[in-house]
Parts: structure tokens; sequence; C-alpha cells
């Protein structure tokens, strides 16, 4: 089951979301898992569909009942994957695309080692910045809490089997469809599964 999880990860702001949600778009046999977390809804999310939105007593609930594969406290916020989730979801699909944080990353390294770890780097940390303010999701805090936070997780690029560094969107897609594909035809090379992924013309 674990040759089966594309983790993504990288600093915040970095696009991860936009280029799973691009790269998904494209593609068909993929899911993404969706986590649960204590963060206030941003305006447009939608529950189920962006993450599950709980609140923290239900949180530590769940986490008592052994309902996680993993959680972490990032930039403030509870966030966890879903063991359910992602047995339901791994039912209907090849892959499974998580999207975590790096420490959350770095504790599902220690499990499922076979697992491709795939890290969002922005060109450079003004870019970042500009990106998260551009946003418009964080307040001033939260904005140097992930700024911060940033510093340490690029030192742990190294630790991850791929970077793309996301300069422009529609070519760090491409980057992210190319390693999803690779791998899991690597995988599938002795499977009767049929090789093919696009929905349509790229
Ligand atoms: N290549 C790019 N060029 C310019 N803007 C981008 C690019 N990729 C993403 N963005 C924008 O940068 C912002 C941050 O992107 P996104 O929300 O996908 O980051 P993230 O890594 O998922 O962040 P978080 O970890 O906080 O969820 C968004 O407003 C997005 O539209
Ligand atoms: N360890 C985990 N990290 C997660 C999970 N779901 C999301 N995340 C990471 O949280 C930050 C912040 O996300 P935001 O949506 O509040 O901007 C980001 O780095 C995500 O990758 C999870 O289940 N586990």
């Amino acid at each position: 089951m674990d040759g089966l999880f594309y983790i993504v990860s990288g600093p915040s702001g970095a696009g991860k979301s936009t280029l799973i949600k691009s790269a998904l778009d494209k593609i068909i046999g993929f899911s993404f898992s969706v986590s649960y977390t204590t963060r206030e809804k941003r305006p447009g999310e939608i529950d189920g569909k962006d993450y599950f939105f709980i609140d923290k007593n239900t949180f530590f609930k769940m986490k008592e009942d052994g309902e996680f594969l993993e959680w972490a406290e990032v930039h403030g916020n509870y966030y966890a994957t879903s063991k359910k989730f992602i047995e339901e979801k791994l039912k209907e699909s090849r892959g499974l695309v998580l999207d975590v944080d790096v420490q959350g990353a770095l504790n599902i390294k220690k499990i499922y080692k076979n697992a491709i770890y795939i890290f969002i780097l922005p060109p450079s940390n003004e870019d970042l910045e500009k990106r998260l303010r551009k946003r418009g999701t964080e307040s001033q805090d939260s904005l140097e809490i992930r700024l911060k936070d940033a510093e340490w997780e690029i030192s742990h690029m190294k630790d991850f089997d791929y970077v793309i560094v996301n300069q422009e969107v529609e070519e760090s897609t491409n980057q992210l469809i190319s390693v999803l594909v690779a791998e899991q035809l690597k995988r599938e090379r002795f499977d009767d599964k049929t090789p093919f992924f696009f929905k349509k013309q790229l």
C-alpha cells in the first residue's frame, strides 16, 4: 500500500495546493487525500473537498481513537491525515497524493519508505512572501510564522526524492505530472493495468 503514496510538501505559499489541483485535474487515476484541520475555513474553501474542518476537541478525540495516519501542529493549527479516508480512496485510485508540511512528510517517511517524496520550492524567499501576501489569507502574525517556518522546511529539501522549483504554474504542473506518471508506470510495469493517464491532450 505504501508504494502508492505521493507526498507533496514544502513551505507555506510555495504552491503545493495550486500544483496538486492543476495536476490532478489533467490526469486520471490519482486522488487527493483530504486532511482534517482545526484551522478556520478560508473564503471559497469547501468542507470535505479542501479539508474536513473540525474543532480541537473533535481533533483530539479522533487522535486518541487512533483515526490518524499522522498528525502535526503546523503554523499554530492542527492537521492530520485520516486512515479511513486514504484506505477508501486507495480502493478506487492508482495513487494517492498527500499535501503535508515538512515535519509531517518526514514522519511519514519513517513508516512509508517506498512512498515518493516531492518538495515544492519557491523561486526565492521574496517570491514566497509575495505569494503569501497576495493570497491574502494570513494575518501579519500568521504570515511571519509561516515565513519563519519556511527556513527550517527548506533546510530539509535534501530529504526528498524530487524538488520542483515552482516558477511558472504550467511548467511546474507538467513536472509534477511527469513524476506521478513515471513513478506509477515504474510500479505498474508488471501489472495488467492499462497504462492510460491523461484526461485530455496536454
Ligand atoms: N508559479 C506561481 N507563480 C505565481 N503565483 C503562484 C504560483 N504558484 C502558486 N501561486 C500562488 O501563490 C499562492 C500560494 O499558493 P498555494 O496556496 O498553492 O500554496 P501552498 O504551498 O499550498 O500553501 P499552504 O501550505 O499555505 O497551503 C496562491 O495565491 C497561488 O495562486
Ligand atoms: N502534517 C500534515 N500537514 C498538513 C496536512 N494537511 C495540510 N498540511 C500542511 O499544513 C500547512 C498549512 O496549510 P494551510 O492550508 O493552512 O495553508 C501546509 O504546509 C500543508 O501542507 C496533514 O494532514 N498533515
